[in-house]
């Protein structure tokens, strides 16, 4: 293999890294509505190409994210389209890619690396790791959805996809601010990832529904966006794809709207948070399934300085964490991390002994809220030095409300 160069793919080249995506998820060349959508997509990103001469051998694009964290956003790659020619294989072409995009993220001022990953096995090298999880739920419709609590009674209202993001936005973005790792959204983002006429995945579902709930001419208390399929034997699914309320009462009505739509007997909503009230307020568990639980939105802590002063914390510290860092050596070191009673965080480079030892992936399995230090502990994954720093830092990482992640990129 010759040299390779890792540089911006310009727009002349949008079709080579098309092409090489499709060749690489082992798809169709596709040539219609997806391509233009992924061509707008790819528009918008920063690109990396790995080029062998003139011939494009790898691509990875990063869109410019806002990422929200405990009590604030930070800008975030959200890395995607990671492709590399299946001639070119384990010759370090991903591994090259991922260090000018360490290199970019410095520039652009990005603490943040974050992705959705098509194998487990891939980007823990690089210090990635799954930050938010996700439950799939099913929904046996064929009898009433039964419920512990009233539901909220006011009107229901079908929007078309075209005026949805500005009805829904700011029930979106009050749910934003309640949780961590969710994606800003502008219109661009509201039509090509969660709205597009054509499901990615699985062309034979209906185009986007979405249905609010509230009265007229008052912002909605909440909102769900679903499609519909049929099958063969004419039995009907309603596939969930968001459902955001400001009230239990407003989440229950949504739940029953989907639960008693017409021709369908089963509701699958993908993505759900681990602490959905729906499972607490569900008159009957056996009819509201947890059928899957994944892990979500993959998370690096690319500056972690910044990451760590980045958000906000929920009880003081003063602990020294030794970092690990293999894929950015510049943030592995010793850290003293202070939080007074207000909840901002400082952060400075010490040679003070540790109290906790780990790695950046595991810095980013708890960044959010989602794991505890104790439980890496417990897992041999976080050493404690000093007793009952995992808690202390447990303590203060706290958030109310899991993390979570809706948007697949
Ligand atoms: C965010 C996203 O876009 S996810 C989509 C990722 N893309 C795909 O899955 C498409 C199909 N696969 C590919 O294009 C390529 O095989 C890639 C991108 C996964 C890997 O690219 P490569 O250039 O072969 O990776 P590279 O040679 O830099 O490997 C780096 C390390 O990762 C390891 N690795 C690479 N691919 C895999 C894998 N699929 N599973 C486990 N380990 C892997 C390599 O063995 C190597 O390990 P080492 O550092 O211990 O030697």
């Amino acid at each position: 293999m010759t040299d390779l160069e890792y540089r911006t793919i310009p727009e002349a080249h949008l079709d080579r890294a098309l092409d090489l995506h499709y060749l690489v998820f082992l798809g169709k060349n596709c040539e219609d509505e997806v391509r233009k959508l992924h061509h707008e997509i790819l528009e918008r990103c920063d690109r990396i190409g790995a080029y062998e001469g003139d011939q494009l051998v790898g691509l990875l694009a990063a869109h410019r994210l806002e990422l929200s964290v405990p009590g604030a956003d930070l800008a975030c790659a959200g890395v995607t389209f990671v492709s590399v020619a299946p001639t070119h294989r384990r010759r370090g072409v991903l591994s090259g890619m991922i260090a000018e995009l360490w290199r970019r993220c410095a520039t652009a001022g990005q603490p943040l690396a974050a992705l959705w990953v098509s194998e487990t096995g891939i980007y823990g090298r690089f210090g990635f790791e799954p930050a938010t999880r996700s439950y799939t739920f099913e929904i046996d419709t064929d009898v009433p959805l039964k419920l512990r609590i009233a539901a909220d009674e006011r009107p229901l209202r079908l929007v078309s996809p075209a005026e949805a993001p500005a009805v829904i936005s700011a029930r979106h973005n009050a749910a934003r601010s309640e949780r961590a790792g969710r994606v800003a959204r502008d219109d661009f983002w509201w039509r090509t990832h969660i709205l597009p006429e054509e499901d990615e995945e699985n062309d034979d579902l209906s185009p986007p529904r979405v249905v609010t709930i509230g009265d007229a001419g008052e912002p909605p208390a909440g909102y769900v966006v679903y499609r519909t399929i049929t099958d063969d034997e004419g039995r009907g699914t309603v596939h969930l794809r968001e459902l955001e309320a400001e009230s239990p009462a407003a989440a229950a009505a949504l739940w029953r709207y989907v639960a008693s739509i017409d021709l369908a007997d089963k509701v699958r909503a993908w993505g759900r948070p681990l602490d959905d009230p729906l499972l607490r307020f569900a008159a009957d568990r056996d009819q509201v399934r947890v059928t899957q639980e994944f892990p979500a939105l993959w998370l690096r802590l690319v500056d972690v300085p910044a990451a760590l002063t980045g958000r906000a914390w929920s009880a003081a510290v003063d602990l020294v964490l030794e970092v690990g860092d293999g894929s950015v050596p510049a943030n592995a070191g010793r850290y003293r991390l202070t939080v007074g009673a207000g909840g901002a965080a400082e952060v400075s480079r010490t040679s003070d002994a540790p109290d906790l030892s780990l790695d950046v992936r595991e810095l980013a399995a708890c960044y959010l809220g989602d794991l505890t230090a104790g439980e890496l502990v417990r897992a041999g994954l976080v050493v404690e030095h000093s007793p009952g720093a995992a808690q202390t830092l447990d303590a203060a990482s706290r958030t109310t409300l899991l993390p979570h992640t809706t948007d697949e990129f």
